[in-house]
């Protein structure tokens, strides 16, 4: 008997989700079943907690297990949890919506193209939804922990627009899911498959997974008498928390499964780390790298962090104070034997234990990086492609790690004629020419741009190696990161490069400054103030001149990543380098006529601007004077 029945629209993701799922899932069906068991596995995890500080919840039964049967005739597999539960409003919260902030901005990304999609899916994770992927309706019976009997909730759907809720008597806490198997997936009926999926998905679940075993009637062997035997339940997985084990008993497929317990993924990770400390502090860490980022890497309100356990007990997920910023995506867990059990967020914020686990988890996963980049180029570069960008907040965020973090960052450069990051610096500087003290690099709107920038000419025809930069990040790196093994960054576009030279070269340099001296005061007197200085160039062969920034000044990079954030910044005024070897430059060094040198001044230093900045202040004008300098020169 239900009363109260009401009909409710899914999200529009979920009805997305849905229809996506059924489709583009098809190749792995099973897992469904690994979904919902983890799911009973949490509530359980939540229950306990609970229960720490009101015993009562158990209401006298506190073996918390998942259960699964089987109906043939009505072909129904039931998976049967006595965990917290759900109340009205929380079945209608969680299974009608999708509580993840950037929902919406993800589903508008998918393409229609199943293959494509179900890439993203397994990004986005599906939990309960994948119910719908082998059955055509399910029905959820829950009620939760601290209520009694009549307050059972029943939620039913078909998977397509909406879902019935309705009140229900539910004799015992928990939840039930009844998947109503489409006729095409009567397999799960099976009790030998149902057991190998709990064996392949399930083992490491803390809490025993169950089936019934029938009983056998007294039977006669070899002249013996066999007792009957009575029905009961069997655990089918192992039921030990994966991380309380032994390392050497944990096969690596384990130690992936898990991972997509706690981690809510699809894919398998790229690298863990399990260890088990103890002394002064005791704990137990697994820390996961994943194969792929999460569609919600950058969203702000993105919920992030490590599980926690207290002495086996779970506390609470997306513990955020376990890991520093940079390597928010890190996932696992930690379990400890130093924090209290009543722990909560705010005595986590600031404590002195929090303090010691997060330095010594992010050394942990500073080191499996490192080794991950040593013993295996092709993984680290896969995990640079997802997460490299993340890495690069490191140098800002943690002081202590620059080093580290700063051996495991990868650039493109001129060494290579492609925009692939994948250069070290201790690489860098292996290949550092004699006498080079340096670490050179641009930053720059796009890889095109860095690498056709005036700024590298010399360098190149040194053979002085530069590092390559174009991602929104890098700017903000580098202002962070001033030197790697003694050896400081200096910017191609900024102030003095200090290149390698040799005694001759340093007196031709001097030579040449005195001899041009006159050039150089002229440019400046025309100029005026639009320049802060005119410098005879050391960076270019082929162009005629460039503009650069002084060490104090704000890089031009820098100054458009303000102005993009609508932030007001000083006029940075340029330093205007000329090339003395180019053509260009020696003609003018001849004109007499002022007024054209002027002229000339302009559009040179205009030129430089714009291959520089990639805009001008005064377009119009530039374009005017060009136009009459052309004229002027075709008579
Ligand atoms: N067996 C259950 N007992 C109690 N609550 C449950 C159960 N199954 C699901 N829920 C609730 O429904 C919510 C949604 O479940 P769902 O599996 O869709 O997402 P999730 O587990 O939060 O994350 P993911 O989608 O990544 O698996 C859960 O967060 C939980 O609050």
């Amino acid at each position: 008997m239900s009363v109260q029945q009401e009909t409710h629209g899914f999200q529009t993701e979920v009805s997305q989700l849905l229809k996506l799922m059924t489709h583009s899932l098809y190749s792995n069906k099973e897992i469904f079943l690994r979904e919902l068991v983890s799911n009973a596995a949490d509530a359980a995890d939540k229950l306990r907690y609970r229960a720490l500080s009101d015993a009562d919840l158990y209401q006298g039964d506190g073996e918390l297990r998942v259960r699964l049967s089987v109906d043939t005739d009505a072909g129904t597999l039931t998976i049967s949890d006595n965990g917290i539960g759900m109340t009205r409003d929380e079945v209608i919260e969680h299974l009608g919506t999708i509580a993840k902030s950037g929902t919406a901005d993800f589903f508008s990304q998918l393409s229609g193209d199943a293959a494509k999609d179900s890439q993203l899916i397994g990004q986005f994770g599906v939990g309960f939804y994948s119910a719908f992927i082998v059955a055509d309706k399910v029905t959820v019976r829950s009620r939760a922990a601290g209520f009694d009997a009549d307050a059972g909730v029943q939620w039913e759907s078909a998977g397509e627009g909406d879902f019935t809720v309705a009140n229900i008597e539910k004799p015992q806490r928990g939840t039930d899911i009844i998947l109503h198997l489409r006729e095409e997936e009567k397999e799960f009926l099976d009790e030998w498959r149902l057991k190998s999926i709990i064996g392949k998905y399930s083992d490491h679940i803390s809490i025993p997974v169950e089936m019934w075993q029938e009983g056998e009637p007294e039977r006669e062997e070899g002249g013996e008498t066999i007792p009957a035997t009575e029905g009961q339940w069997q655990p089918v997985n192992k039921a030990t928390a994966l991380w309380t084990r032994n390392k050497s008993d944990i096969s690596d497929e384990e130690y992936q499964e898990f991972y997509k317990h706690v981690a809510h993924d699809f894919e398998d990770p790229l690298a863990w780390a399990h260890n088990r400390v103890e002394g002064k502090q005791e704990y137990t860490s697994l820390l996961y790298i994943p194969g792929r980022a999460p569609f919600d890497l950058w969203n702000r309100e993105r919920q992030q962090g490590l599980k926690l356990y207290v002495q086996r007990v779970f506390i609470m997920d997306d513990a955020e104070q376990f890991m520093p910023q940079y390597l928010r995506f890190v996932k696992g867990l930690l379990d400890s034997n130093d924090l209290p059990l009543n722990v909560s967020r705010e005595i986590l914020q600031d404590n002195k234990v929090t303090q010691s686990l997060r330095t010594a988890l992010t050394k942990r996963v500073l080191t499996m990086l490192e080794r991950m980049a040593a013993n295996d180029a092709d993984k680290y570069q896969k995990f640079w492609g997802e997460f490299g960008n993340v890495l690069k907040e490191g140098p800002a965020e943690d002081y202590a790690n620059k080093e580290k973090i700063a051996k495991l960052l990868r650039f493109a450069s001129t060494h290579s004629d492609s925009s692939a990051e994948t250069v070290s610096l201790e690489e860098y500087l292996s290949r550092a020419i004699e006498g080079q003290e340096k670490i050179y690099y641009i930053v720059a709107d796009s890889y095109q741009a860095a690498k056709n920038s005036p700024h590298l000419e010399l360098l190149r025809k040194k053979g002085i190696e530069v590092l390559l930069m174009s991602e929104r990040i890098d700017e903000w790196l580098m202002s962070h990161l001033t030197e790697f093994d003694g050896k400081q960054f200096v910017s191609v576009t900024q102030g003095d490069l200090q290149l390698p030279e040799s005694d001759e070269e340093k007196a031709e340099a001097e030579k040449q400054a005195e001899e041009h001296q006159a050039l150089l005061s002229r440019f400046k007197a025309s100029l005026g103030d639009k320049v802060k200085e005119v410098k005879i160039s050391q960076r270019l062969t082929d162009s005629p001149s460039c503009i650069v920034t002084s060490e104090q000044d704000m890089s031009s990079q820098m100054v458009k990543m303000m102005k993009a954030m609508g932030q007001e910044v000083p006029e940075v005024k340029p330093v205007f380098e000329l090339n003395l070897e180019h053509p260009l430059v020696a003609k003018l060094e001849q004109e007499q006529d002022e007024a054209r040198f002027g002229k000339w001044a302009e559009l040179l230093l205009s030129q430089a601007m714009l291959a520089e900045r990639g805009s001008l202040e005064d377009p119009s004008q530039f374009v005017a004077q060009m136009n009459s300098l052309w004229l002027e020169l075709s008579k």
